[in-house]
């Protein structure tokens, strides 16, 4: 194979999470991408269950061959007070299905560790799709002082740029799960592209997209189906929309073909206190301050403003209906 034909290589970390179960089958559905590992993290779930949904989902796919590192339990600070959506996803996190448990099992190596090494044997060339609080990311950032230089991109799902949260009217889930890790991995320095829900919100699987999967027999599309109810559920009480925003897939896709999204480059940095905890503030440089303030002397992040969302919807249901 050209080199330039080759697989990217993505390691998923997540936090599954249906959403997430849409991505990671997605991914692996994606022949520009080839998943080398998931790694895990609380925030729809706690970080076992994170781990326990990994392990179940790669075992639906037939791919028990992907490796799994488990992450971190606690916040980048040592909080244990995590806030948990278990409202959006089903106390399972995979829409109550009570699945058995997966046979399979982490390896040794943490999620963190997992980056950095991964990072470091192929400089350069791994993406890290980040779909949960940023805690393993960071993590690995203050591991390794050169896994920011090492990894290739950080493609991330977090923030509401110049919109309004879903946690509450500041924050979005993934910055307010852990704004400290956010804000280190926001000014790492690191190649970032950071996907919000101000770009996320516009891409929505509805009730006839629903349908279609449905009425596959693929694997893929009959599992999703099932455990879609309760976030179908969720988004008619908390939006009153009938359809489902595809956070996690359309960060997955932003992976796997850049030109879904445009982006603006720029300072972003995440408020890890207060009213506002988790707060996204991107600055575009465009005034020179007379004074120094916190975003002065930062590296910029990539922050998606636009995305073609019918070409994310048509690669979504091509890529799962009839898998
Ligand atoms: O209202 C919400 N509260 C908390 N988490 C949410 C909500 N809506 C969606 N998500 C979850 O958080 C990530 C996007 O911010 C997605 O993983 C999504 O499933």
């Amino acid at each position: 194979m050209a080199a330039d034909t080759e697989p990217k290589k993505i390691i998923i970390d997540t936090d599954p999470g249906i959403d997430d179960a849409m991505a990671i089958f997605l991914a692996l559905q994606s022949p520009e991408v080839e998943v080398i590992g998931l790694t895990t993290i609380f925030g729809n779930v706690y970080t076992t269950l994170a781990t326990r949904n990994a392990l179940h989902l790669l075992e639906v796919a037939g791919r028990t061959d992907i490796p799994v590192a488990e992450g971190s339990h606690v916040t980048l600070t040592n909080g244990t007070k995590l806030r948990i959506a278990d409202f959006v996803h089903g106390a399972d996190g995979l829409g109550n299905q009570n699945f058995p448990p997966p046979k399979g099992k982490p390896i040794e190596e943490s999620a963190a560790s997992f980056l950095v090494h991964q990072a470091k044997v192929n400089p350069g060339k791994v993406t890290v799709v980040a779909l949960g609080p940023l805690t393993n990311i960071a993590l690995a950032i203050q591991l390794d002082p050169e896994f920011a230089n090492n990894i290739g991109q950080i493609v991330l799902l977090g923030g509401a740029f110049a919109v309004n949260g879903n946690v509450n009217p500041a924050a979005e889930a993934n910055t307010f799960g852990d704004p400290d890790a956010a804000d280190v991995v926001f000014t790492s320095g690191a190649d970032v592209l950071a996907v919000g829900i101000n770009v996320t919100h516009q891409v929505v699987l509805t009730e006839s997209d629903r349908e279609k999967l449905a009425s596959s027999n693929g694997k893929f599309a009959q599992y999703l189906n099932k455990i879609l109810d309760v976030y179908f559920s969720y988004h008619q009480e908390a939006y009153n929309i009938k359809g489902v925003y595809l956070h996690d897939p359309t960060v997955v896709l932003a992976a796997v073909d850049p030109k879904l999204v445009t982006c603006i480059e720029g300072i972003a940095r995440v408020q890890t206190s207060g009213i506002t905890r988790g707060i996204t503030i991107f600055y575009n440089k465009q005034k020179r301050f007379a004074e120094m303030n916190e975003w002065s002397n930062k590296p910029t992040v990539k922050v998606a403003v636009t995305v073609d969302a019918p070409r994310v919807m048509k690669l979504v249901m091509d890529r799962l209906v009839d898998s």
